[in-house]
């Protein structure tokens, strides 16, 4: 997918479960310096995917500037490369994982089904380690899914009570 850099609007989610997590998330927040407009807490999750692995730390992020959606996976991709990210078990442990959750250009949800850059993520209803954070810094935030446009609220609510569970603020578990 490529576009026109222009003003838009990202939300991002961030999560970490190998060495250094903190400094892992923090790595993302230092790279959009003033682009950032909001950052959650940071949550500890538990596993998603059905991989046996340790609990992620997840923060969600909105951030701002003159990007196109290709532009902000492109910045998703380069904060990986910089935690020295590999690819093997999908939906396996990791160092960072930056996912572009939803972009909006001048007000308007981006919506696209292009495999390399799927918007609003695809998995993103079905995640509490991503509404949760999310809904921290945006109450009112909605999201496209296959059935239209929903309040986050209400995708959250409809999540099985184990997964909401699994999310909960950092401070509270260390
Ligand atoms: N909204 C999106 N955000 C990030 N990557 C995306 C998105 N849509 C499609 N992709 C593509 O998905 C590919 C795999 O991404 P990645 O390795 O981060 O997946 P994953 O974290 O294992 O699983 P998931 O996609 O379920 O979060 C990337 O190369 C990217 O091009
Ligand atoms: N709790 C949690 N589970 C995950 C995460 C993550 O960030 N947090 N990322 C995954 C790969 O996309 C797979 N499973």
């Amino acid at each position: 997918m490529t576009g026109r850099p222009g003003a838009s609007r990202v939300v991002l989610s961030v999560g970490a479960n190998l060495a250094e997590r903190d400094a892992r998330l923090a790595s993302v927040i230092a790279a959009l310096g003033d682009r950032l407009v909001a950052a959650s807490d940071v949550y500890t999750t538990a596993p998603w995917g059905g991989v046996h692995q340790d609990d992620f730390l997840n923060q969600t992020l909105i951030a701002e500037a003159d990007l196109s959606p290709a532009d902000w996976l492109a910045f998703c991709h380069d904060c990986e490369r910089a935690a020295d990210r590999t690819r093997e078990v999908r939906w396996g442990p990791r160092t960072l994982d930056v996912d572009v959750i939803s972009v909006e250009v001048d007000g308007v949800a981006v919506r696209s089904d292009d495999p390399d850059l799927t918007l609003p993520h695809p998995r993103a209803a079905e995640r509490a380690f991503v509404l949760v954070p999310w809904l921290q810094i945006e109450p009112d935030a909605r999201l496209w899914t296959p059935t239209g446009e929903r309040a986050v609220t209400d995708l959250l609510e409809a999540l099985p009570a184990t997964e909401r569970s699994g999310v909960r603020r950092a401070e509270a578990t260390r």
